[in-house]
């Protein structure tokens, strides 16, 4: 495969949405480029990123590797510009949307793009709440050191689930801290006074059947 490259702008005042199944920040970036790897020669743009996570930090991936799963899973969320309108219709089609799979490792030191995002977690505590985060988010500052990974075609892992990403998860995880993942769980998944803790959000993984998977060591 070609070697996979990406450029993102910086921005500030991205607005962070309770989902009811999460955190998402709509981050769509008309400068952003996703291209190469296994993206052929369509380029892809950034819509938004979210996460997934579990109740401990023994779980919480969607992707699995040889069996072991990480604490989380981070989603870059880009869509094929040079093919389709709109985001809704790219994911009308297998080539349509290109997902970065980031995992999550629990260690001492924070992260600190991540804190970015756990610092307005208390403004957005009930679904549908937004915000915008006052920081400067540069979504380069979430891909771990070592740029090698794992792709082949899935699906959206939250219903519909529809079969239109080319999945590109990388080998190395980035490091959290157990502090920041329990603030992520305390995000509740009701607009209003009953609190339901999203304590976990993530899909179990699915039997890759007959897809081919490719790996890149970049
Ligand atoms: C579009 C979209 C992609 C992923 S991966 C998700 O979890 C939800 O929505
Ligand atoms: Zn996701």
């Amino acid at each position: 495969m070609k070697k996979l490259t990406f450029a993102y702008e910086s921005q500030s005042d991205l607005r962070i949405l309770n989902t009811g199944h999460g955190w998402k920040v709509e981050a769509p970036q008309s400068g952003s480029r996703l291209e190469g790897g296994p993206l052929g020669e369509d380029i892809y743009q950034l819509e938004q990123f979210h996460c997934h996570w579990g109740e401990t930090s023994a779980e919480g991936s969607e992707h699995t590797v040889d069996g072991r799963a990480y604490a989380g899973e981070l989603h870059l969320v880009h869509w094929n510009t040079t093919k389709y309108q709109s985001f809704a219709e790219a994911a009308q089609h297998p080539d349509g949307l290109a997902v970065l799979g980031v995992f999550f490792d629990v260690g001492n030191e924070s992260n600190d793009e991540i804190e970015k995002i756990v610092s307005t977690l208390s403004e957005i505590k009930f679904k549908g709440q937004f915000t915008d985060i006052p920081d400067v988010i540069d979504p380069t500052t979430f891909l771990p050191s070592g740029l090698g990974y794992w792709t082949y075609l899935g699906s959206l892992t939250t219903p519909p689930c529809n079969e239109c990403v080319i999945w590109i998860v990388y080998k190395e995880p980035i490091t959290v801290t157990e502090e920041q993942l329990v603030q992520f769980r305390c995000l509740s998944a009701c607009s209003g006074e009953a609190e339901e803790f999203i304590v976990k959000n993530y899909r179990p993984p699915q039997p890759l059947g007959n897809r081919a998977l490719r790996e890149c060591n970049a």
